[in-house]
């Protein structure tokens, strides 16, 4: 038996981004565009907003281009309204005014606009107490955005907002980095599917619920990737590779859990290493035996089978993989430097995955981090909202030593275990 490829966390990762390389890109309805990110700068056509219009519901009033001051008592003659509605109307002569609406068309002569609490009307007549500056509560033609601007540049997510500006510009369409399909095989005799809700059926034994696919299906969606096929296949090469081979017709990345051991019915091992993808060891814990490589001319990386290793190996590995070819820059998450509230015996030359709980510290103060492990499997989920590689030359650390961790699902709370 050959020595087993050996590859640093660092070169492993390196690996699995040049596999996956950047998305193509696509010029897709802005209706499709969520979360994506743009690919190019994105320019307005027009200007925001098209037309002077009142920013309040009042009275749009003329006074011949004076500034009214506060000792003032203006009176106008009303001589009609204007809706927030299609329609064109005539410049305002000096002295009168027209009830008008949030939105409408302020039309040339108007000086300001005054909200209607500060009105007092008697028949055709309005009177205004106080003084108005000029262009008071119009919305100008172009102040929000200049015809021409740039609304975002290449690299910006698609937000909701930015969606928002680009519908009101009349932008339809944007190019984007394609969103890469992924498919999700798990491997394993022993898997069984759960039915939707609480497993109704008993399980044999040796039988377990198989965990690995819903977990990176939404780790692959909260990275902006697509699921687009998920399967379970048993420990049979035969089935296996008719698993691989349907896989990679739908998806552009192909993530497998499990069979990647050192056992006699490593199927992923034993069916992908002559077939273009590289078994090897890396030096984190969980998460040691990895592979990567091309099956039939598709991206494949190869994941161990027990679930905190499959998380730990999606976050090291894949998710900067996905993202950085999707476009995006950096994680999206935030991380912090928390101190330790304990002392952890580390392994110098091993990355460790730990996850565990920050707790929001006081303005101006270093938060605190729990990091206390419980034993090897998903149930070191319980309590976390953070997680670290740890990878550190010395044996030890101590309460108050600094650590980063990324910050998982919301702002840290208090400590909660
Ligand atoms: N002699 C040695 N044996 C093992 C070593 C070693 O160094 N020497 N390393 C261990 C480590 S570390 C890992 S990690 C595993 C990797 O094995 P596999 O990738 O082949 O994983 P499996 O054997 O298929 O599964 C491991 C474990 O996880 C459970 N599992 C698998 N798939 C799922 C799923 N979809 N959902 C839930 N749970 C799943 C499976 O039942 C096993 O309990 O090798 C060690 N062995
Ligand atoms: O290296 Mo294994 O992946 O510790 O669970």
């Amino acid at each position: 038996m050959s020595a087993p490829i050996a590859r640093s966390v660092a070169e492993h990762a390196a690996v699995v981004a040049e596999l996956i390389g950047p998305t193509v890109t696509a010029t897709v309805p802005l209706c499709g565009s969520r979360g994506s990110v743009t690919a190019s700068t994105i320019v307005a056509g027009t200007r925001l907003p098209r037309f002077d219009n009142s920013a309040v519901d009042g009275f749009a009033v003329a006074a011949g281009g004076r500034r009214l001051t506060v000792d003032e008592r203006q009176e106008f003659e009303l001589v009609g309204q204007i809706n927030a509605e299609p329609g064109e109307y005539p410049r305002l002569v000096a002295g009168l005014a027209l009830r008008i609406m949030t939105g409408a068309p302020v039309p040339d002569g108007v000086d300001a606009v005054v909200a209607q609490e500060h009105v007092t009307r008697d028949g055709d007549r309005i009177r205004i107490a106080g003084g108005i500056a000029p262009s008071l509560n119009i919305r100008a033609a172009g102040e929000e955005v200049p015809d021409g601007a740039v609304i975002a540049r290449r690299g910006a997510v698609m937000t909701a907002g930015l969606a928002g500006l680009c519908a009101a510009l009349g932008i339809n369409t944007v190019e984007v980095y394609a969103k890469l399909r992924v498919a999700i095989l798990s491997t394993g005799s022993e898997l069984v599917e759960g039915s939707a809700g609480s497993p109704r059926h008993e399980l044999r034994p040796g039988e377990i619920l198989a965990s690995n696919a819903i977990m990176l299906t939404h780790a692959v969606a909260e990275c902006g990737a697509t699921v687009v096929h998920t399967a379970t296949v048993s420990d049979d090469p035969e089935d296996f590779l008719d698993a691989m081979t349907r896989a990679g017709a739908l998806a552009d990345v192909v993530i497998t859990s499990g069979g990647i051991g050192f056992g006699d019915h490593d199927v992923v091992k034993s069916s992908l290493r002559d077939r273009g993808v590289d078994l090897c060891i890396v030096n984190m814990r969980p998460g040691r035996p990895q592979g990567a490589g091309r099956f039939e001319g598709v991206a494949v990386v190869t994941l161990p089978g027990n679930p905190l290793a499959a998380l730990a190996s999606f976050e090291a590995f894949i998710r900067p993989a996905l993202r950085t070819a999707m476009g995006f820059s950096g994680d999206g998450r935030p991380t912090l430097r928390a101190q330790l509230n304990h002392t952890i015996d580390t392994r110098p030359g091993t990355v460790r995955f730990i996850l565990g709980a920050v707790a929001n510290a006081p303005s101006g103060s270093v938060p605190v981090v729990d990091l206390t492990t419980t034993g090897r499997g998903l149930s070191a989920v319980i309590g976390a909202n953070c997680f670290t590689f740890l990878d550190t030359d010395r044996p030890r650390l101590a309460a108050g030593d600094l650590v980063t961790v990324t910050v998982e699902g919301g702002a840290p709370g208090d400590l909660a275990r």
